[in-house]
């Protein structure tokens, strides 16, 4: 595959992004300009490639000779990379064995030992560059992801999305309680020691955060002992350009459970809640994001919105190991930003375009359990798996918008009557990666479906 990377790009045709949350933009007789470094330089309306040649390059200090140049075919378009925000790298091999489980003996039957055995260098490249592979395969453009308690191959996870120029955040799985001997830190200092070293490896790999970062990543209140769950707060607030990410209120045993290890007593906390609890440790900032959220109460909603935390909602895996319905059009209603997560494997798709088809679906019982208003359109899922999760992820005005394409073919069944909005909701709904045919990053070409 020609990745065309270090080469001026023109993309000419349909475009189709979202403007805000219930509003997308279609402009269809567009061109945009992207330069060697990958970035947009010009959005030019009512523009064909010739146009442009005559017109924009000049501007530019570009000659035609020089330029790669992608048109859409008629019903094609042009759709900005999805966001994963959040998925466990680690647990990919078990998309879809979940059983009957639900989450805290899911963790222990089947998640905690896979896991463990990626410490494993070549079972961990085998399993890290398929997900990579089969999620670019997908759309997705950026991932938050969760590796393992290993160092090493956490580090090989950062370089492995490096190499095939997917924009990540990688966070070494931090956890030191409640899981089995041979699967968890030692200690708080060692689970500390081992994040730095794991934040300096990646750091080192990409100065600057052109596309990977680290990322903090307590697994859950109940894997994280009190010292931890301080040590790390500070290293949030050490590193401040680092986000956090950990889950909160996925389901009732969980919720039981952080009740039960951290009382309001030892830790400060201003209630007895979930939320509360990482915000006595400094880890609900406006950096961390929270998977799941289904199960809030108000006032940890209205102290989650106070700390400009953000939410990952992962209808797949809730629906799948039985958690709940997160109530999305309440949590937006609140102001907090929400984007989605495919959680693999508590989630059985890699895909984002699944989960923001599942998240229609489960506002729809939402909405079949007594709240009117909380379906969700094509237009809002389709927000929240872009520019909702750009901001989620900490990457608002840098992705969200134009980083990739995905092309209408495949399993949607495109009759030639409808219109773009219908075409639009066919592929919400029907499609698949058969319809992503080509994947950009930073103008780099990283996945082309043959
Ligand atoms: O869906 C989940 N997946 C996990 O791996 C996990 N760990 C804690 N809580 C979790 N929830």
């Amino acid at each position: 595959m020609t990745t065309h990377q270090n080469q001026n790009q023109l993309f000419v045709g349909s475009f189709i992004y979202s403007k805000n949350l219930d509003e997308l933009e279609y402009l269809h007789g567009a061109a945009i300009c992207v330069d060697k470094e990958g970035k947009i330089v010009a959005v030019e309306r009512d523009c064909d490639e010739q146009t442009a040649i005559e017109t924009v390059f000049p501007g530019l200090g570009w000659s035609a000779d020089e330029v790669v140049v992608s048109v859409t075919k008629d019903g094609q378009f042009f759709f900005p990379g999805f966001i994963d925000t959040h998925l466990h790298a680690s647990q990919y091999p078990n998309v879809g064995i979940f059983g009957k489980s639900t989450l805290l003996d899911w963790l222990n039957t089947y998640t905690f030992p896979l896991e463990a055995s990626l410490a494993d260098p070549l079972k961990a490249r085998k399993v890290y560059s398929r997900v990579i592979r089969k999620t670019l395969s997908h759309g997705t453009t950026c991932a938050a992801y969760y590796a393992t308690v290993d160092v090493p191959s956490t580090n090989l996870l950062a370089d492995l999305c490096l190499a095939a120029g997917q924009r990540a955040l990688v966070g070494r799985v931090c956890m030191d309680q409640l899981s089995p001997a041979y699967y968890r830190d030692d200690s708080p200092a060692a689970s500390l020691a081992a994040t730095r070293a794991s934040i300096a490896h990646i750091e080192k790999a990409d100065p600057g955060m052109r596309l990977v970062r680290p990322v903090i990543t307590p697994r859950f209140a109940p894997s994280c002992s009190a010292p931890l769950m301080r040590a790390l707060g500070d290293l949030a607030k050490e590193m401040p350009h680092l986000s956090v990410q950990t889950h909160i209120s996925e389901n009732a045993g969980e919720i039981a459970l952080v009740r039960e290890l951290f009382p309001m007593e030892s830790t400060g906390a201003a209630d007895d809640s979930y939320a509360a609890v990482y915000d006595a440790f400094g880890l609900l900032t406006d950096r961390t994001i929270l998977a799941h959220a289904v199960h809030l109460s108000e006032a940890e909603a209205d102290l989650i919105k106070t700390r400009g935390a953000k939410v990952s909602h992962c209808p797949c895996s809730n629906s799948a190991i039985t958690s709940g319905a997160a109530r999305v059009r309440w949590l937006l209603g609140k102001g907090i930003v929400c984007g989605l997560g495919t959680d693999m494997s508590g989630g059985y798709s890699p895909s984002v375009l699944e989960a923001a088809r599942l998240a229609a679906l489960v506002s729809r019982h939402v909405a079949m359990g007594g709240d009117e208003k909380a379906k969700l359109s094509v237009e809002e899922v389709l927000y929240l798996a872009t520019k909702g999760g750009a901001e989620v992820v900490g990457l608002e005005g840098r992705v969200g918008g134009f980083e990739e394409d995905g092309e209408e073919d495949g399993n949607v069944d495109v009759f030639g009557w409808e219109s773009w909005g219908d075409m639009v909701a066919k592929w919400v709904y029907n499609g698949d990666d058969r319809n992503t045919k080509k994947v950009w990053v930073k103008g780099r070409l990283v996945h082309e479906r043959k």
